[in-house]
């Protein structure tokens, strides 16, 4: 016999869906998974007839959404909402839901993991080790951590964490965001010229919007101190590629060390990848066995409950249901 809901999973980081198949079969739910790498095309094929969406970094576009006209949910496995058409899934009076707090800690020690390896040449001179070369003089004569200052370009609940971690090396933390809000942490709140001026290590954890994107660009670079770094563990359309590529060529600044590109996954052929001072893991912050466990059993949670007419846990668009 058929199951009552058919619930599309159109991507997944992790081997297989069987917490997801569990959690909605309590529901009378099935998973359907659409091919690995699957084109809009395909999903719009897929997506035909489901009572809910399940994505990881596949987008979900406007077309996909109208090729579902059953579709009463719309679940982020994950936090930022930039592969989802979030203005498109409200006018249809869909709720969209993510799972903001699922990888906070993940994410915080993979950013400060970069910036030290970054600020202390570990990456570069554990190349230089393998090569076979048991010299430090290449590297560039670093800094004592805990006499820079790091600025944090948003500050929710990663930045916070990032903040947390950074004072624990002695270093000042000064951060930007939407709101000015330091969330009583003491944080010195500044602008976003300062944070380029003031910065010795700029770490980006804002999500991507329109007024986000591209938000480093030439001219930020030109502000930033020549010997500072950029850490980005947000999105990788944050930051104008070309423009970091420029400015690391030029020395502008002195290093990036990357965890998200525009596009994923990047062209790694391209020789900037081959940088001494250029560091880049392939958007791995979020993952650990415990944040996986979180993040799968509360999305598939937050799909069953729509399905049996609850409201899920948060909504990002709440005004589908006033
Ligand atoms: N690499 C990874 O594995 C990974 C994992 C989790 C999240 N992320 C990304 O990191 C982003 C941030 O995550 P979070 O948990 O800190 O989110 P959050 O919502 O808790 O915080 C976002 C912060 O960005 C600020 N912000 C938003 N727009 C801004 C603007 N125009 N100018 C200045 N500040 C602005 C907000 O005020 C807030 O302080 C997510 O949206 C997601 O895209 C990446
Ligand atoms: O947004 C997130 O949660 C991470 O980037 C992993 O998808």
């Amino acid at each position: 016999m058929s199951a009552k809901y058919r619930v599309l999973i159109t991507d997944r980081a992790w081997p297989d869906c069987e917490v997801e198949k569990r959690e909605l079969a309590r529901v009378d739910a099935e998973v359907i998974e659409a091919p690995p790498g699957a084109d809009e095309a395909t999903l719009v094929e897929c997506a035909s007839g489901v009572d809910a969406i399940a994505t990881c970094w596949a987008q979900v576009t406007q077309a996909v959404i109208d090729s579902a006209p059953d579709c009463k949910t719309i679940a982020r496995l994950g936090i930022g909402l930039d592969n989802i058409d979030v203005a498109h899934a409200t006018s249809l009076k869909i709720p969209v839901t993510n799972v903001p707090d699922y990888c906070i800690p993940e994410v915080a020690d993979h950013a400060i993991g970069l910036m030290l390896a970054s600020l202390r040449n570990i990456a570069f001179l554990n190349q230089q080790t393998k090569q076979g070369i048991y010299d430090l003089s290449a590297a560039p004569l670093p800094r004592r951590v805990g006499t820079l200052t790091l600025g944090l370009f948003g500050f929710g609940l990663t930045g916070q964490a990032v903040a947390e971690r950074a004072r624990a090396f002695g270093m000042q933390v000064i951060a930007t965001n939407s709101s000015g809000n330091d969330y009583g942490t003491g944080t010195r709140m500044v602008a976003f010229e300062e944070l380029l001026e003031e910065s010795d290590v700029i770490s980006i954890h804002a999500p991507l919007t329109d007024a986000t994107e591209h938000q480093f660009d030439a001219a930020a670079f030109q502000k930033m101190k020549s010997n500072a770094i950029i850490v980005n563990t947000a999105r990788g359309a944050l930051i104008d590629f070309d423009a970091l590529k420029t400015a690391v060529k030029n020395e502008d600044i002195s290093g990036a060390a990357l965890d998200v590109f525009d596009p994923e996954p990047p062209d790694l052929s391209d020789p900037f990848f081959q940088h001494d001072r250029i560091i880049a893991t392939p958007h791995a912050a979020f993952i650990s066995k415990e944040s996986l466990d979180e993040l799968r059993q509360q999305a598939a949670c937050q799909v069953a409950d729509v399905l049996v007419g609850k409201q899920p846990s948060n909504v990002v668009n709440p005004a589908v249901y006033e």
